[in-house]
């Protein structure tokens, strides 16, 4: 079993029958969403889920698991969910599945967000990943000079040549602020930028993150009050 399959079925244990469920993106996450469909076959879990993405949302049905939209079903019992980099304190870096504005929309209006990540993913400081940042397609040129004015490098997420459209017809430019200080006043900063629908920055967040390594799966917790 290799790290991500350790922490994504290990957080599966967060959901229990009769709950909403946010179900995040990304290849850590897929493992949590395999286990929970085995243990609705096997084990009668009962559970809605609320997909991030459309790949999440394929998975699901594929797997039979009832799904709703977010707005019929807030405030959802848990999200759980993978991420880019995690801190000690939980505060994460998301988006490299371009994933991150259905994800902070979701795990906004969840009692609980539970992270998912392999060893690689904690990090001392936020920054070493560049922080995605979902964009207008319209004037993204403009915006990206509005966002590098903010202390960063820019590049807009490609491949092949194309841009990367998100599920929400948006693009993304992947930031390279250098280790970050103050993510939440960076957050903040981005946020009140024309053209900026949302960043990777996720802040105060998330409750409880399964950090897998070869000492086995590390269940790392907020302490109580402490979700901003
Ligand atoms: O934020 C995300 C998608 O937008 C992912 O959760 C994040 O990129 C981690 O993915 P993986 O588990 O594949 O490493």
């Amino acid at each position: 079993m290799n790290f991500k399959q350790a922490a994504g079925i290990q957080a599966a244990e967060a959901v229990a029958s009769g709950m909403k469920v946010g179900l995040g993106t990304g290849s850590t996450v897929y493992y949590t969403i395999l286990e929970l469909g085995r243990r609705m076959k096997e084990e009668g879990l009962r559970f809605t889920g609320v997909p991030t993405s459309e790949a999440t949302e394929k998975l699901a049905l594929e797997l039979g698991i009832p799904l709703a939209e977010l707005s019929e079903l807030e405030p959802l019992d848990v999200t759980i969910d993978g991420a880019d980099e995690v801190t000690q304190g939980l505060d994460l870096i998301k988006g490299g599945g371009a994933a991150h504005f259905r994800e902070k929309m979701v795990a906004a209006v969840s009692k609980r967000l539970v992270i998912v990540a392999d060893e690689s993913k904690a990090v001392g400081k936020l920054g070493a990943f560049t922080v995605p940042v979902e964009i207008a397609a319209y004037g993204w040129r403009s915006t990206a000079k509005r966002v590098e004015a903010a202390g960063c490098r820019a590049v807009r997420r490609e491949r092949e040549g194309q841009p990367i459209v998100t599920d929400n017809g948006n693009y993304v430019l992947d930031c390279d602020f250098g280790l970050i200080d103050d993510p939440g006043a960076l957050d903040r900063q981005l946020k009140g930028l024309l053209g900026v629908l949302e960043t990777g920055l996720f802040v105060g967040m998330a409750d409880a993150a399964y950090v897998a390594g070869p000492e086995g799966v590390r269940v790392m917790r907020r302490e109580a009050g402490e979700r901003s």
